[in-house]
């Protein structure tokens, strides 16, 4: 009988699936407790209750054009004399009535006065000067209604404008702003522990002695962190010994997620996947520790972790920089949203491929690629020939991922293929 190999795990049960591992991922996470932020700190940050209309926008029927309000009974025939009776402008309003054979000259966004149901624009109108009491002749007519924004018509009093759960863009705090909020009910920015580790890793600034090499995911991390609306906390770097992950968490109790980069793995110096189900713990009962998932049909990414520490959630990505990095746009995301109260979607589109690709085995793939629009239009996609995990020379020029599902058969030039593009700041 041939000798067991140590090493070898057959028995092992299929990989998880992304989409599957992803749920799993957000049912172990909770909502951030909700507080309220001025309108100046708003950007990026999620309601948490929705808001309503202060007051109707407008607040009165206004022109939206520059040119005469008159009464559409005057310019029933045409042309038509009518007499210049006053002005209404942006943020002075004519107060007065237009009575039969009058007209008020008026300017976008001025309140359209009383009585009158047509603007006429000032390119259909004859006028000698910009006097009142002059007499106007009215070239062309418009039907009543056309070029009146009434009152409302953005949003009708008391009626809700944003749910909950909106991300709050620069587009969105500019509609509460309008329909009458300074402050906005949010949900708290998530606290995010960031540990990297491995024996290997120096801070960025410091020249690697030999063997050693400067730490990037942390930053990557970081950054990512705080562009989904979270505050990330530096845990440093912990060595590749088991208890490093607990040893590292010691000065921080307050965190609502652990993201740990590298010592995801199966080698005998990678000891997140050990530290969480308690075979590293001396007391295990102290840390609290659980694992949900670990490995999972995903490239990169494959010995991605889920678990607990602490009763913190943890989720724990592979050391490969780009691993790491893509890592964060399929589970960090999403996780970071459900956290604030608000449903990640991930963008996709298609894309026609520049060249041909090999079928792929059971891992969900994301490769990266490089993304051009032909004459015509449309978008084509050029994969980078060198997918290494390790390779951030790539990752940092790719445009999008194209995402293959588990067993895609091969592609070839000229098909259709999914793409998610990478957001311009990762
Ligand atoms: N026998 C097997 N070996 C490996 C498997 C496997 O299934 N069986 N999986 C491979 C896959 S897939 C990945 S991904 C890697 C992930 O390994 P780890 O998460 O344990 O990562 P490390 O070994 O710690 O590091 C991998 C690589 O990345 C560099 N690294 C780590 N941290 C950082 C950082 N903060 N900044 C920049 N670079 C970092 C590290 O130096 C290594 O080169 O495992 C495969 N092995
Ligand atoms: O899945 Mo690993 O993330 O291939 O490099």
């Amino acid at each position: 009988m041939m000798p067991r190999n140590k090493h070898a795990d057959d028995n092992r049960p299929p990989l998880l699936a992304v989409a599957e591992a992803k749920q799993r991922i957000l049912d172990g996470l909770g909502r951030t407790a909700t507080e309220k932020v001025s309108y100046g700190s708003a950007l990026g940050r999620t309601l948490a209750a929705p808001v309503y209309a202060k007051a109707s926008v407008p607040a009165f029927d206004l022109s939206a054009m520059d040119g005469y309000a008159v009464r559409g009974e005057d310019v029933k025939t045409l042309p038509a004399r009518l007499t210049r009776c006053g002005e209404s402008a942006a943020g002075h309003p004519f107060t007065g009535k237009v009575a039969r054979g009058e007209a008020v000259r008026i300017f976008t966004g001025a309140k359209v006065p009383d009585d009158a149901d047509v603007i006429i624009l000032q390119e259909d109108v004859d006028a000698m000067s910009e006097e009142n009491g002059i007499t106007i002749t009215i070239k062309s007519g418009n039907p009543a209604g056309k070029h009146i924004r009434r009152k409302g018509l953005d949003m009708e009093k008391d009626t809700p404008v944003l749910d909950a759960g909106q991300h709050l863009s620069a587009r969105a705090i500019s509609l509460c702003l309008s329909a009458g909020h300074i402050e906005l009910e949010v949900y708290k920015q998530p606290r995010i522990g960031i540990l990297s580790t491995g024996d290997e890793l120096v801070p960025p600034g410091t020249t690697p002695a030999k063997g050693q090499i400067v730490s990037s995911n942390a930053q990557y991390l970081a950054d990512f962190v705080e562009m989904n609306g979270g505050i990330p906390i530096n845990l440093g770097i912990a060595r590749d010994a088991a208890g490093a992950l607990a040893e590292a968490l010691e000065a921080h109790a307050e965190l609502d997620l652990i993201v740990t980069s590298g010592g995801a793995s199966v080698g005998v110096h990678d000891h997140i996947a050990g530290d969480l189900d308690g075979a590293n713990q001396k007391v295990d009962t102290v840390n609290q520790t659980q694992i949900d998932f670990w490995k999972i049909a995903m490239r990169p990414g494959k010995p991605v972790i889920f678990g607990k520490i602490r009763n913190i959630p943890l989720l724990g990505l592979p050391g490969n920089p780009v691993s790491s990095a893509i890592c964060a746009m399929i589970f960090l995301a999403p996780a970071m949203a459900h956290m604030q109260g608000r449903h990640h979607q991930d963008m996709t589109f298609h894309a026609m491929l520049a060249s041909d690709l090999r079928d792929n085995d059971k891992r969900q793939e994301y490769l990266r690629a490089t993304l051009a629009y032909d004459a015509a239009g449309r978008a084509i996609v050029t994969p980078a020939s060198l997918q290494d995990s390790s390779m951030l020379s790539v990752l940092a020029n790719a445009d999008v991922l194209i995402m293959r599902p588990p067993f895609d058969p091969a592609r070839h030039a000229g098909d259709q293929v999914t793409v998610l593009p990478i957001p311009r700041l990762f």
